[in-house]
């Protein structure tokens, strides 16, 4: 049974999604097999891995109707996704009159999830339905942080957020670390805020960070994994090393 990990801060433009599709990427390389499951109307993960959005069958009815015919493969061997649509937008307001809509996702991939090590789901930037969805099906949880001012802005808004989930639907869910994103070693503002970072989450922090690296940002408008786009770049290789600190962790 997959170990399932959402990648959440309600902070827009952290991280997140980067985050996903590469230590997804670097996992599965490591021989490990990974489901992606893309809960994020904006589609990034799933264009970031390669996959038109608006597929057929994709995450919306995976919530809606339990479709199991959901899953595709990526260019990625052992990388498999579960595609999202701009449809998704809507859903909250269809789902939040159901009984129980909490527990839809963890419910209907419980199934689907056997055969692979980890289930990695990308989520949208608010403390929504998707959201709470995706924390409610969830092991734990995988925090990135932008090396930028105001980088713990919201974070007691997150912690609430778990503890109501933990209180309420999963009280096993943990904080499987935090990860700072984004940073740049050679400026005194990325050092100081990944010492606020650890003041705060303590040793919950991976001493591996990603660097700020414009391979990187280009990759997704190629529809490639870092690995893809340039597997020698400082990205490609702090995400390798961010993967295998992940597998130690555990
Ligand atoms: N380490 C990095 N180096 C350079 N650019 C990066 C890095 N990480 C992310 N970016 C870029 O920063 C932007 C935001 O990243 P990303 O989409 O991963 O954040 P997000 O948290 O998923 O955003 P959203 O909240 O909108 O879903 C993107 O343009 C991405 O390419
Ligand atoms: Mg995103």
């Amino acid at each position: 049974m997959a170990k399932v990990i959402t990648v959440f801060n309600q902070k827009g433009g952290v991280g997140k999604t980067t985050t996903v599709v590469n230590l997804s990427a670097a996992l599965a390389k490591l021989k490990k097999k990974v489901l992606v499951i893309d809960m994020d109307p904006q589609a990034n993960a799933t264009s970031g891995l390669g996959v038109e959005k608006d597929r057929e069958k994709n995450v919306y009815d995976l919530l809606t109707d339990g479709e199991s015919e959901v899953i595709i493969k990526t260019k990625t061997k052992n990388l498999d996704l579960i595609p999202s649509t701009s449809d998704l937008a809507g859903i909250e307001i269809e789902l939040s009159q159901r009984e129980s809509w909490q527990l839809i996702l963890k419910q209907n991939i419980s199934n689907l999830i056997e055969d692979y090590d980890y289930c990695i789901i990308d989520s949208p930037p608010s403390l929504g339905v998707l959201s709470m969805m995706a924390l409610v099906a969830s092991d734990s949880i995988l925090i990135p942080v932008q090396s930028e001012y105001y980088a713990l802005e919201g974070v007691g808004q997150l912690m609430d957020t778990i503890t109501l989930v933990k209180n309420n639907f999963n009280p096993n869910l943990k904080i499987e670390g935090v990860v700072m994103c984004m940073y740049d070693s050679r400026t005194n503002l990325s050092v100081q805020v990944c010492e606020e970072v650890k003041g705060f989450f303590d040793d919950l922090v991976y001493k591996n960070v990603i660097p700020r690296n414009v391979r990187l940002a280009e990759a997704p408008s190629y529809g490639m994994t870092i690995f893809e786009y340039d597997k020698f770049s400082k990205g490609a290789r702090s995400y390798t090393k961010l993967a295998k600190e992940f597998i130690n962790r555990e």
